[in-house]
């Protein structure tokens, strides 16, 4: 039995797409997990970035990079892992076994590790030669948040520097960066960034289902959405589609309102 078929919704390009694209958040999981998760949702994910460190103590990792593959996802290397690579001098053996095991992206970041504009930019020259590069803006300490200004001007000199796209930091709890202590957002970030490299080029961490539901209140289906749980792709497809009541708007008539 294939997908239901009886409604008229909003057509989202396919992948490979440049915008609309999901971001997942792997914790871990298994090469068999990820191959059962993408056999009903690899239409629905765009990259798949294995979090922070735990690529590093996968023995399997390659041969989740497969699945992904085979699935025409994309898999990004988590940035702390390249941070703490950097730091202990390592970054080219990093980005040495990364390029062995079969990743295509790479994050690079400095939300953890204090790492001056110039040393990021000189690891996304470098990585840029094997890989797709994300950047990532934000900082993962709450004390520690950029002012409106730096937003726009490192996601600019990212973009500048080689980044494919850049990820505006949220974390995996949704309560930092882009959003307050509570995971409300930050509307003067979110335009800051927008305004500095344009839509298309801005990945928003996301995590939260009510987070999510606002960028595509706010941007359209087409908004690109980051840290999303696995276990959420097929709901964040529905917000795109408005098949779940927070963006409902998308997908029923012109002249009915949904009831909020
Ligand atoms: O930057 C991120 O969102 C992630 C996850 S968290 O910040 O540790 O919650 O970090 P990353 O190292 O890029 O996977």
């Amino acid at each position: 039995m294939g997908p239901a078929s009886f409604l008229t919704l909003l057509s989202r390009p396919p992948k490979p797409r440049s915008s609309g694209l999901t971001h997942v958040l792997d914790t871990g999981v298994t090469p068999a997990v990820a191959a059962d998760l993408l056999a009903g949702t690899a239409p629905y994910v765009d990259i798949w970035k294995t979090g922070w460190g735990t690529a590093y103590l996968d023995d399997r990792i390659a041969d989740k990079l497969a699945v992904l593959a085979d699935h025409a996802v994309a898999s990004c290397l988590g940035g702390t892992l390249l941070e703490i690579a950097w730091a202990q001098g390592a970054a080219e053996a990093c980005l040495a076994w990364a390029d062995e095991a079969g990743f295509t992206h790479v994050e690079v970041s400095r939300g953890t590790v204090p790492m001056a504009l110039d040393a990021k930019h000189e690891l996304v020259r470098r990585a840029a030669d094997r890989f797709v590069v994300v950047t990532e803006v934000g900082a993962k300490d709450p004390a520690q948040q950029h002012t409106l200004a730096q937003w726009g001007d490192e996601a600019g000199q990212d973009r500048d520097a080689g980044a494919a796209l850049v990820v505006a930091e949220g974390r995996q709890s949704g309560t930092v960066g882009i959003y307050d202590g509570e995971g409300t957002v930050r509307e003067d970030v979110v335009d800051e960034i927008v305004d500095a490299v344009g839509l298309d080029r801005i990945v928003f961490e996301a995590p939260r289902t009510a987070q999510q539901a606002w960028f595509v209140r706010r941007f359209g289906p087409g908004v690109n959405l980051g840290n999303v749980a696995l276990d959420e792709i097929l709901s964040v497809e529905t917000l795109r589609l408005g098949l779940r009541s927070d963006t409902a708007e998308v997908s029923l008539p012109v002249t009915m309102e949904p009831v909020r």
